[in-house]
């Protein structure tokens, strides 16, 4: 059953990890796909490449979400190619890890400008999108289990996921007049590029994996069926909603 057929789906970060599963799962259930991407060249159009083996369209815009005019260009593009926007999925993102006391300054600006501010201007780029072409929409943003819990080298980047969290729920509000539905998806540890080198620390890894009751961390394939879901008219009355995606690790003290 394909969920997407015929949708145009926007993907920002799409060239690596949960945006690309993402990105090629929405074209397995029928959707052409346009990704934003900051600078994999390669990976991006390798996506794109199994976008189009699966039948589909496929788009790659390079540019930094942290900028305002990206977004405004990554949906003219779309547009341009597709005709139209139906889905967001605001996923880009960065997660430096750092310490607190000596937190760089320019470190604690970009990962806002990027996870915060690149996603309120995706957001408010497609969703005018969306209302010009009347017929409503779906926006899925990557929130995190770090909108509901802290860690000690990520204080610049757990207030920007619950911040992506809040945006969502203020937008279902403002948008749902217009039909568009907006849903955040909270993973929990999730191996991709984002936490490599921080999971290549074997005594880190194994914590992570302990505290997750279906006792492995996450693959950016996890991600695509609540994705999905969320973008499809099977999620027609879902909005302002939060789904976990953490194989359990937020509910387990002990
Ligand atoms: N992995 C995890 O455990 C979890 C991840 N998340 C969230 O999931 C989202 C995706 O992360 P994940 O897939 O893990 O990480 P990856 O590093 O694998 O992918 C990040 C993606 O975002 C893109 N990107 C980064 N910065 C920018 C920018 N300034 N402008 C445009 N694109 C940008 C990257 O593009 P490029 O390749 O060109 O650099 C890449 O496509 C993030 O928002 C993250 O906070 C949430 C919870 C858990
Ligand atoms: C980068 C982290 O490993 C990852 O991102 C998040 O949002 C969670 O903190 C995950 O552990």
């Amino acid at each position: 059953m394909k969920l997407l057929q015929g949708k145009t789906v926007l993907v920002t970060g799409g060239s690596t990890g949960i945006g690309r599963a993402a990105a090629i799962g929405a074209a397995r259930h029928g959707a052409d796909v346009a990704i934003n991407y900051a600078s994999s060249d390669d990976k991006a159009l390798s996506c794109i490449a199994e976008i189009e083996a699966l039948g589909q369209r496929g788009l790659a815009v390079k540019g930094d979400v942290a900028l305002p005019e990206t977004a405004a260009d990554f949906v003219a593009k779309a547009v341009d190619a597709f005709g139209h926007v139906d889905v967001l999925v605001s996923n880009a993102g960065i997660c430096p890890f750092h310490a607190f006391l000596d937190m760089p300054v320019e470190t604690v600006d970009r990962t806002f400008r990027v996870n915060l501010h690149g996603a309120y201007y995706m957001v408010q780029a497609a969703a005018n999108q969306m209302v010009r072409q009347g017929g409503g929409g779906a926006i899925v943003a990557v929130s995190s289990i770090s909108a509901l819990v802290g860690g000690e080298f990520q204080t610049h980047y757990t207030p920007t996921k619950a911040g992506v969290h809040s945006l969502m729920q203020s937008a279902a509000i403002a948008l749902g007049k217009h039909g568009i539905r907006c849903n955040s998806v909270l993973p929990g540890t999730i191996l991709t590029e984002i936490n490599k080198d921080d999971l290549a620390d074997d005594a880190k890894r194994h914590y992570m994996e302990e505290r997750t009751p279906l006792g492995r961390l996450g693959m950016p394939d996890d991600l695509v069926g609540p994705i999905v879901f969320l973008a499809s008219d099977m999620a027609a009355y879902v909005t302002g909603a939060a789904l976990l995606v953490d194989g359990g690790m937020f509910v387990n003290l002990q």
